[in-house]
């Protein structure tokens, strides 16, 4: 496969960043923005489903082999929630809303019971009907603050307290964050599968 073209079927710029930086100068990301502002509808059940829904329909409109991340905040007490709703858990009004009403959600919960993982699914397909999309997945354990702390990263990152650096995951460098995260292990996968270096 040839991968110097690839297409990233996010309107997220935390992702790209993200994703740009751990693959290098190997790969060169292309953003879904240069072709279409039309983001598809997530109508998938699962992380799996989503991810593949936006590859598929970022192949389509570019030409191009594509890469999709879906991702989300996966809070126990919640039962899983916001999971693959996390961008719209506030009803489409970005990241301070869904923060805020994350927070209020666990309000009086425990240290101990505010357990949460971030979840990442890659998708890469080489067109956009391929049969047999490649899928990498990766899980973070953490636990959701009571306030928010740092300023890096984006989406909950102030609320994911990484209990390995005992910080907000917003408070980890950009770097230091993409050594460990959960994007950072489903790319590691995706390497492996692809090998790369
Ligand atoms: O490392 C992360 N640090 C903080 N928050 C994160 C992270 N990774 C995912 N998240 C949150 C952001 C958003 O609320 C949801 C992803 O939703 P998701 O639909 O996959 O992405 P999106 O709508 O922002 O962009 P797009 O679908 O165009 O790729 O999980
Ligand atoms: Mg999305």
């Amino acid at each position: 496969m040839n991968l110097t073209q690839l297409v990233l079927a996010s309107h997220n710029a935390g992702k790209l960043k993200e994703l740009q930086a751990m693959l290098g100068e190997a790969v060169q990301l292309r953003s879904i923005g240069e072709f279409s502002q039309v983001e598809p509808e997530e109508t998938g059940l699962s992380f799996v489903e989503n991810a593949i829904l936006k590859a598929r329909n970022a192949a389509r409109i570019s030409g191009l082999p594509a890469l999709a991340d879906d991702s989300g905040l996966a809070v126990d007490f919640l039962g899983g929630a916001p999971g693959i709703y996390s961008a719209r858990y506030a009803d489409g009004k970005g990241d301070a809303a869904n923060n805020a009403k994350l927070l209020d959600a666990l309000k009086d919960v425990p240290d101990a019971m505010r357990g949460a993982q971030f979840v990442c699914v890659l998708a890469l397909v080489r067109h956009a009907d391929d049969p047999l999309p490649i899928l990498c997945e990766g899980l973070w354990h953490g636990r959701i603050l009571h306030a928010a702390s740092g300023e890096h990263g984006f989406g909950y990152d102030p609320l994911f307290w990484v209990p390995e650096r005992n910080v907000s995951s917003a408070e980890l460098s950009p770097a230091d964050k993409n050594r460990i995260s959960h994007r950072a292990r489903a790319m590691d996968l995706l390497r492996q599968r692809l090998s790369l270096k």
